[in-house]
């Protein structure tokens, strides 16, 4: 009798110590770092860094995974480790706080800042757009933009150089503004007049913000970037028009647009962020693909067989033909892994939540740190290499999925636009370089700079041998 009382309390006193264990683990502090000032939190830290990519990065070398630290008055949780992705899985609200310098080009009204239902609606009715029924006429409107190219290029010396990052923003523009929002686009002059404001916007946008998006909006006092906005605007409004005129099929995602969003303000502000989501990011990565080619002829070379291998000598990309491109997927998804190192989402809940054992007061924005953990060296030997073989099926086979999520990976809110990249990328390449060789115009060495986005802090010029 004694023996069984004392085993009762000895299973109560041990399942009362684990309780109270479990409860200290939550109660931890979170690695980070004190507020530098009462009003501005480690903003001025931000700054300092040159940025808030940079100052991510920093925090997360020098004390790990998950850090903590105060931007402005908010405290605000850093997550960066596969681990941690996968325990965020389901939150789908975003703080606007962290994107707020793209407030200025896209508007309050934008799907970028909507949350709850609202949010959740737009998303998912904007989606339609993108199912797979619907990707036919995606590969017609890019393989025009990529003919086009290819057209301008063939009028090109031997010893003409050409400017990549233009080159690559030209198409990427140009399919973005056809497929999003039709036939009006297809106009070189809309699509020259829409590119040159938008450029114009976001070099005034870049210089006002420096190192401090809270600075983003004194942009609206800078008359250059008013009239470049209103210009934009305007070529998407006339774009509606006309598409609402004319007698096509409603599979784009402006129909989505117009059929679901309650005002105008909502259309004009939806329009431009898918417009500008579907060029901005893309047309960088592109650009730092074309230059790992030109630099490295072995791997240009294994992507040009593997292109007439697949496709033969004239035949084009399609939904049928896509996923036997495997080496190029492969340098497609190094080139985002190589050119997407500021990259970042963010979340908050609505309720306390445990991450990587630590307690996440509900209303927390977590940042998730994607562009740092795919280029985490633990994950990545020589990080900085470029090296398509680490998308090989051999060498993924040991690494978890969430160690490349550049286009997020929580709630129904990952980019809508993911399923675009490689048949867009995939398109371009094919086309371009059937045609040409692509080499680097001297000893060039490309630096990142973190801005709106990731891109090469300099032109980088290349020259075109025809095949
Ligand atoms: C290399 C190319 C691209 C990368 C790396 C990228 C990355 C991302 C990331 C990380 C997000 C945030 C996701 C999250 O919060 O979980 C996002 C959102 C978004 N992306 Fe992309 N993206 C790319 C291309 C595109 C394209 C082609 C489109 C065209 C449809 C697009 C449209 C958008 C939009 C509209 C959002 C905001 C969606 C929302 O608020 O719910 N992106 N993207």
């Amino acid at each position: 009798m004694i023996a069984v009382f004392l085993s009762l309390v000895f299973v109560i006193l041990y399942l009362l110590w684990l309780y109270l264990s479990r409860d200290q683990e939550k109660n931890r502090k979170i690695p980070g770092v004190e507020p530098t000032s009462k009003e501005d939190g480690n903003l001025s830290d931000i700054r300092a860094a040159g940025g808030f990519q940079n100052y991510l990065e920093k925090l997360h070398v020098k004390l790990g995974p998950i850090v903590s630290f105060w931007y402005g008055q908010v405290y605000t949780v850093s997550i960066a480790s596969p681990e941690l992705f996968k325990q965020h899985l389901h939150p789908f609200d975003r703080p606007p706080l962290f994107f707020k310098l793209f407030e200025p080009l896209i508007g309050p009204a934008s799907i970028q800042f909507a949350n709850g239902e609202d949010g959740r609606c737009r998303r998912k009715m904007y989606d339609r757009a993108f199912a797979h029924d619907k990707f036919g006429s995606y590969y017609k409107s890019f393989q025009k933009s990529a003919d086009a190219i290819v057209k301008r290029w063939s009028l090109k010396g031997e010893d003409d150089v050409i400017p990549l990052n233009d080159e690559t923003y030209n198409f990427t523009v140009r399919t973005a503004m056809c497929s999003m929002l039709g036939e009006y686009c297809e106009d070189n002059d809309v699509i020259y007049g829409f590119r040159k404001a938008y450029l114009k916007a976001q070099e005034e946008l870049s210089k006002v913000i420096g190192g401090d998006p809270s600075h983003c909006e004194k942009v609206h006092t800078i008359q250059d970037f008013n009239e470049a906005m209103d210009f934009m605007k305007k070529t998407v409004k006339l774009a509606l028009e006309h598409h609402k005129n004319t007698t096509c099929q409603r599979t784009l995602v402006v129909d989505e647009i117009l059929e679901y969003a309650p005002n105008d303000e909502i259309v004009l502000s939806d329009c431009l962020t898918y417009l500008i989501g579907s060029f901005h990011n893309t047309g960088n990565m592109l650009a730092v693909c074309l230059y790992y080619l030109a630099k490295d002829e072995v791997i240009q070379e294994k992507v040009y067989n593997e292109i007439v291998q697949v496709l033969g000598e004239d035949g084009l990309v399609d939904e049928s033909n896509l996923r036997d491109l495997k080496y190029m997927h492969q340098v497609i998804d190094e080139s985002i892994r190589c050119g997407g190192s500021g990259m970042y989402a963010a979340r908050y809940q609505e309720a306390d939540i445990t991450l990587g054992g630590f307690k996440i007061p509900k209303n927390t924005p977590v940042i998730q740190a994607l562009g740092y953990v795919m280029k985490d060296e633990k994950i990545w030997p020589l990080p900085t290499k470029f090296d398509p073989d680490r998308f090989s099926e051999e060498n993924m086979k040991d690494r978890s999925l969430f160690a490349f999520k550049p286009f997020g990976f929580s709630g129904k809110r990952v980019c809508p636009g993911y399923k675009l990249v490689h048949p867009k990328s995939a398109v371009f390449l094919a086309t371009v370089l059937r045609r040409f060789k692509i080499k680097l115009h001297g000893d060039q060495h490309m630096e990142y700079a973190h801005g709106l986005g990731t891109h090469s802090s300099e032109e980088i010029w290349a020259k075109l041998v025809k095949r």
